[in-house]
């Protein structure tokens, strides 16, 4: 597999003391590929990332990036946005973007049109949005091969979103191969293919589809939101709450019915499919 892929892990393991923050993981990305790395905040995906990177050593386990160990020399060709996006803030986005090709001997990249009034601006003066973007924009000053993304969505509206994806995808299209983290289920519609992390382990993977499989979820409508929510959380439900509709995954319509009417409340329940923050859910119980 590694002939084929950007970076692999094989088994690898983090330890922080007596705390394990990722767990025997084995994956990879492969040219041309989203994946999307799925979990909650805490679930080891920086840790993760960050030993993709060889910037954090494994307590176990093996990576190779690029065909080797992770070295500076590899490393200079992948983009990495971390959280922090790892931009000057007191500088402009013009210095930023002159910066950080000088350090890789490239030209600098263009100010994305949707930048065009921030050209002059101090990156730590403008909306996390547009910093998000110049981060991303720099990231690719230098062709890189490979992308790891760490939560680049974080924070930003839902256009910001959309633009970032857009631009994620046309990264893709040439052939280049991402890891992108999050923690918003829903842009799991975006991957290719995603790993979902569940305290430190690789808890699922493949298409949403396959992660998904034959889970439903039961969708309760009520006027009274508020206690179903309580009565089917108290009796250890997985339940979540959209908007004011009442979802419980993985329990069987019967089993709702009962909780619901013991409690007293008038109901009615119809059968879904689950999404993939259910099937999260359930994972992250078992
Ligand atoms: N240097 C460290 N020392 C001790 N514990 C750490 C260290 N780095 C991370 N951890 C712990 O490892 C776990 C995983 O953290 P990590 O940042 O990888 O999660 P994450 O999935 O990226 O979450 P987030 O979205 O919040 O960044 C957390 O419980 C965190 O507190």
């Amino acid at each position: 597999m590694s002939g084929t892929s950007l970076v692999q892990a094989d088994a690898v393991t983090r330890r922080f003391g007596n705390f394990t923050a990722v767990d025997q993981v084995t994956m990879h990305v492969a040219p041309g590929e989203v994946v999307g790395l799925l979990g909650a905040n805490g679930a080891g995906k920086t840790t993760l990332i960050r030993m993709l990177l060889g910037v954090l050593a494994t307590s176990d386990g093996h990576v190779t990036l690029l065909g080797g160990h992770p070295n500076r020399q590899r490393r200079s060709r992948l983009g990495y946005v971390p959280q922090n996006l790892g931009l000057y803030r007191d500088l402009t986005v013009t210095e930023n973007f002159d910066f950080i090709a000088g350090s890789y001997g490239v030209t600098p990249p263009p100010v994305p049109d949707e930048l065009a009034d921030y050209r002059d601006t101090l990156v730590g003066a403008m909306p996390l949005g547009a910093q998000r973007q110049a981060a991303f924009a720099a990231a690719l000053a230098h062709h890189p091969e490979l992308l790891l993304l760490d939560e680049p969505t974080s924070g930003v509206d839902a256009l910001a979103r959309a633009r970032l994806w857009d631009t994620i995808r046309a990264q893709s299209d040439n052939g280049v191969g991402v890891l992108v983290s999050t923690h918003y289920m829903q842009e799991a519609q975006e991957c290719d293919r995603l790993l979902l992390m569940s305290h430190g382990e690789l808890v699922a993977q493949g298409t949403e589809t396959d992660i998904i499989g034959n889970t439903t979820a039961a969708v309760v409508h009520t006027d009274n939101w508020a206690d179903a929510f309580a009565a089917l959380n108290a009796a250890g439900t997985a339940v979540i709450l959209d908007g004011r509709t009442v979802r419980v995954a993985d329990t069987t319509p019967a089993d709702v019915e009962h909780i619901l009417d013991t409690a007293g409340i008038h109901h009615h329940i119809e059968p879904a499919p689950a999404t993939i923050e259910e099937r999260m859910l359930i994972l992250a119980r078992t």
